[in-house]
């Protein structure tokens, strides 16, 4: 088999569940498939045995496997079409009322396809962390037009939120956990310069005790040296020279993510009660299906900076995810939904609709006090408080991950 690790990354690869700020390990890089049978019409695949399957996305599925080499370790392995001729026709669709750019960002030179599992990949390379959803293995298969991903597997799932009747199914306990792992998982990833920009319930995923969630998906995440350096000190280099594909900048200009967790900076051209008419066709050209109201989007239109109001597009994006994803744990809803699912209307309320809780929150039913709690003291008026830093719609008022995890403490400490 045609085998080689990365030379870039040269830490053994070892402990699957390794601790928070762990170096980067190595990802092997195959490029030769091998596709049979076990006795049973099993298929394995290279040396893994391949189990049911666990996911399907909008590029790929996802199946159980496990590892016949060695360690006989339960895995997950993802297999993706390089070329996705159903995506592709979508995404010319969006792109057909768009203006032409003279700059043609790498994503349509590659295809959509290509381009995202490729920066998937050299994303998740990059990253080691007990809290981030870890890449052993890239198998490509030329051949077939398709690559696969094999990751750690997370047997206990995407975290379930709600149940049939919009209801809370989660704690306010479990909630607090999830968002100090979601924090922990953040405070790593911006540190190596990656913006997620897709936070939402789907993409944090259970450990089989459900004691533990770890970030997952990176298909429209974002590299920037330029955070890296801020984040980690000017006196590091770039540790992933080989990968000219993380120094593209291009995708940053897309408006990438889930609608209705998207930052009010993302979509700050709605961030106005009345309209152009240019503005409305712009986004009722891509209008969120009703029943897939939290489906990921993916350069359904490039961001102009047309407005000089516009701020930058900055790691803030996923503290306010996080904000809305910690909303919809705790009250089984999203917090900014369009009662006709155009996205100009969703985009709108998100720029200019304030939140507003339930009576109580969690499960266990706890009391909110409501938006502005009177006393200061409560369980209810803690969260509160953490919720509102989290939606700040102004992203220099919006609290930074040393603050959400101060915060966490105290809570925790009450
Ligand atoms: N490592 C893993 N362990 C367990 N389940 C996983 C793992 N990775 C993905 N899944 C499951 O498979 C599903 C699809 O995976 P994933 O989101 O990565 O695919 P995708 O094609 O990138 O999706 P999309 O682009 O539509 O968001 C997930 O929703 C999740 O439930």
């Amino acid at each position: 088999m045609a085998s080689d690790v990365d030379s870039s990354e040269n830490l053994s690869s070892d402990d699957p569940s390794a601790l928070p700020f762990d170096p980067p390990g190595n990802v092997r890089m195959t490029a030769e498939l091998r596709f049979k049978h076990t006795d049973d019409r099993r298929p394995i695949v290279n040396q893994y045995l391949r189990g049911h399957r666990v996911g399907k996305g909008q590029h790929g599925e996802v199946w159980v496997c496990w590892d016949l080499s060695d360690s006989r370790r339960e895995l997950a392995i993802k297999a993706v079409k390089r070329n996705n001729p159903r995506a592709e026709k979508m995404n010319l669709l969006r792109r057909r009322n768009l203006p032409s750019s003279p700059h043609t960002p790498l994503t349509e030179k590659l295809g959509s396809a290509e381009y995202k599992i490729r920066k998937e990949i050299a994303i998740m390379k990059k990253c080691r962390h007990g809290h981030i959803v870890r890449l052993l293995e890239v198998i490509d298969d030329k051949l077939n037009d398709r690559i696969y991903m094999v990751m750690e597997y997370l047997a206990g799932g995407e975290i379930k939120w709600r149940n049939e009747q919009n209801e809370p199914v989660l704690k306010v306990d479990q909630c607090r956990r999830i968002c100090r792992d979601v924090i922990l998982g953040l405070e790593y990833l911006h540190y190596q310069g990656i913006i997620h920009r897709d936070i939402k319930p789907a993409n944090l995923l259970w450990t089989a005790d459900r004691q533990m969630v770890k970030i997952s998906d990176f298909g429209v995440s974002h590299f920037s040296y330029a955070q890296h350096l801020a984040a980690a000190g000017s006196g590091q280099v770039l540790d992933n020279r080989n990968d000219p594909i993380l120094l593209d900048d291009s995708d940053l200009s897309k408006r990438a993510g889930t609608p209705p967790f998207l930052a009010p900076e993302v979509i700050a051209e709605y961030n106005n009660t009345d309209p152009s008419p240019s503005m409305i066709s712009l986004a009722t050209s891509s209008t969120i299906p009703s029943s897939k109201s939290a489906t990921q989007i993916y350069s359904s239109a490039t961001i102009h900076a047309s407005t000089s109001r516009r701020p930058p597009i900055t790691k803030a994006i996923d503290i306010w995810a996080l904000g809305v994803t910690l909303y919809c744990l705790l009250f089984g809803r999203i917090p900014f939904r369009s009662s006709d699912s155009s996205e100009y209307v969703l985009y709108n309320i998100i720029c200019n609709q304030d939140w507003s809780p339930d009576e109580t929150m969690g499960y266990d039913h706890i009391s909110t006090g409501g938006r502005h709690p009177k006393s200061k003291n409560t369980e209810g008026a803690i969260v509160m408080n953490f919720l509102d830093r989290l939606l700040q719609k102004d992203v220099n008022k919006r609290i930074t991950l040393d603050e959400a995890k101060v915060c966490l403490i105290l809570y925790a400490a009450e």
